[in-house]
């Protein structure tokens, strides 16, 4: 097997260390030569690197070099592979996203409605940028986007690297709730096979299968609703946060038992509920900077002080070996199944050819080669059309330095819908985003015609 040469943009991340442990849970299905950390914030990448090279010394001794720089060139030059998980603006701006709508009455969350939108224009400048860094420098590398809100980013990518094929957006929250499948069925949750539709963060399991073709939806859905859902990956399994989101598709199941329901799909379905639960002084990027930001700054700290990992618990969760796994079957050629973002091009078939839609595919080592999905009924197409015409005004809205797509963007969302409450929203965005934000012009037919 090829050793490959991994770099992972947003060194510094909150999930680098879980990654790092993924890595070498995986290293048999993945092997790596060199590991390399690109971050633009030095002094944030610093730590997590430093406890990351603590952690492969002792676990990887087979990696043959590690390192980690703020330099484009050094970093991304002779990739094989190239992890992308940045946050324009970090997780401060992710609070004004979850604020802004709240003080408006609307939900207030990372990639669903105007926080998606906020932050969707924040992160596409960025992530243009980087992957003409990355083909400038490796040209053949493969791209794993999983940088948010990932409908948004993946939709830019589509318009601005047509032609790029080694480039695949990807979600972790599907396998995420593969896991409690997983844990309801007594299985792994890599044997499992999903028959699944939508847009990333909107999307159901139609059917859960395993590996020798047996049905188990049924069965999950009256678990789900005979005895509640709960979150089993190692990383939300005690956030209680995350164990309210999973018990809401309770709820989901009950109302719409036909499919089982992306958790995400409660801000949409049920979005006064949403709000009346949010506390808008301590929204989920307050929780996260006092959770699991500082539990792996901390964690970081003491294995740099001890210069051992004897001492802490490091564990592996879904998120790093799905991402990994996706990696080894393009490496390899394995031809897996994952659920992935594709141009649809049919695969949904009463849905436009250019939606990014998210669905099971094989991966191969010439890309995801998706599942005919067929038509879609009414229900699903309707609350999908609605939300991908959000999505793409966004990128409209961008693209065109438009005030009108963004907020029709806003109008047409589940989570608003009011169009007096959007333009409020999106001016308090436009306030707070002024750094990142492409300028926003009125439409200037209606201005000079005054
Ligand atoms: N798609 C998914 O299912 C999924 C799952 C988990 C996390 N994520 C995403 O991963 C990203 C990281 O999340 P986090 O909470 O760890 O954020 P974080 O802020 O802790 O980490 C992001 C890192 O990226 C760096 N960075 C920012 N802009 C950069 C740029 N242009 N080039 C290089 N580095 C840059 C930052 O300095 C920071 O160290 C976010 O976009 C998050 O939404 C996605
Ligand atoms: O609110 P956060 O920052 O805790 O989570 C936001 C992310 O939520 C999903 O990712 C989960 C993932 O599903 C789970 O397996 C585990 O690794 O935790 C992650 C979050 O902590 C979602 O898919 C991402 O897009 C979000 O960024
Ligand atoms: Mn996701």
């Amino acid at each position: 097997m090829k050793k490959q040469n991994l770099v992972v943009v947003g060194g510094g991340s909150t999930y680098t260390i879980g990654m790092i442990m993924s890595l070498v849970a995986e290293k048999e299905q993945f092997p790596l030569k060199t590991i390399t950390f690109y971050d633009t914030n030095a002094e944030r990448q610093e730590k997590i690197a430093k406890a990351s090279e603590i952690i492969l010394r002792e676990k990887y001794p087979e990696l043959e070099s590690f390192h980690y720089t703020t330099d484009k060139e050094e970093a991304l030059t002779n990739a094989d592979f190239v992890f992308v998980q940045i946050r324009t603006g970090g997780l401060a701006m992710r609070e004004q996203d979850e604020q802004i709508p709240l003080n408006h009455g609307a939900v207030g969350q990372e990639t669903c409605g105007p926080g998606g939108m906020a932050y969707g224009l924040r992160s596409i400048g960025d992530m243009i940028d980087l992957v003409n860094d990355i083909r400038h420098y490796s040209p053949d590398a493969w791209i794993l986007n999983y940088t948010n809100p990932a409908a948004i980013v993946a939709e830019a990518l589509r318009r601005e690297f047509p032609e790029d094929k080694k480039l695949l957006n990807i979600c972790d929250m599907p396998a995420a709730i593969m896991v409690s499948y997983a844990g309801i069925l007594g299985k792994d949750v890599f044997d499992l096979v999903p028959e699944y539709f939508g847009l990333n963060h909107f999307g159901w399991f139609t059917k859960i299968l395993d590996k020798d073709g047996n049905d188990h939806t049924d069965t999950i859905k009256r678990a789900i609703t005979e005895d509640g859902f709960i979150p089993e990956d190692a990383e939300i399994a005690n956030d209680p946060s995350w164990i309210k989101t999973f018990k809401q598709v309770e709820q989901m199941v009950t109302d719409f038992p036909e499919y089982l329901p992306n958790t995400y799909l409660q801000y949409y379905l049920y979005p006064s509920q949403m709000v009346e639960k949010e506390d808008v002084t301590n929204t989920r990027a307050r929780q996260v900077i006092n959770g699991r930001e500082k539990r792996v700054h901390t964690l970081a700290d003491q294995i740099i002080a001890d210069g051992t990992t004897e001492n802490v618990e490091l564990e592996v969760d879904i998120h790093g070996r799905y991402m990994i796994r996706v990696a080894a079957s393009m490496a390899y050629n394995n031809g897996d199944i994952f659920i992935v973002m594709v141009e649809n091009n049919g695969t949904i078939a009463n849905l436009p050819d250019d939606a990014m839609v998210e669905v099971p595919a094989m991966i191969t080592n010439r890309g995801p080669k998706p599942f005919a999905v067929g038509n879609i009924s009414t229900f699903y197409k309707g609350l999908i059309e609605g939300q991908l015409a959000y999505e793409k005004l966004v990128v409209d809205a961008y693209y065109e330095n438009s005030y009108e797509k963004a907020l029709q963007a806003l109008t047409l969302n589940r989570t608003v819908v009011d169009a007096p409450r959007a333009r409020k929203i999106l001016d308090d965005m436009i306030e707070a985003n002024q750094q990142y934000w492409p300028e926003l012009h009125a439409n200037k037919q209606l201005v000079t015609s005054k």
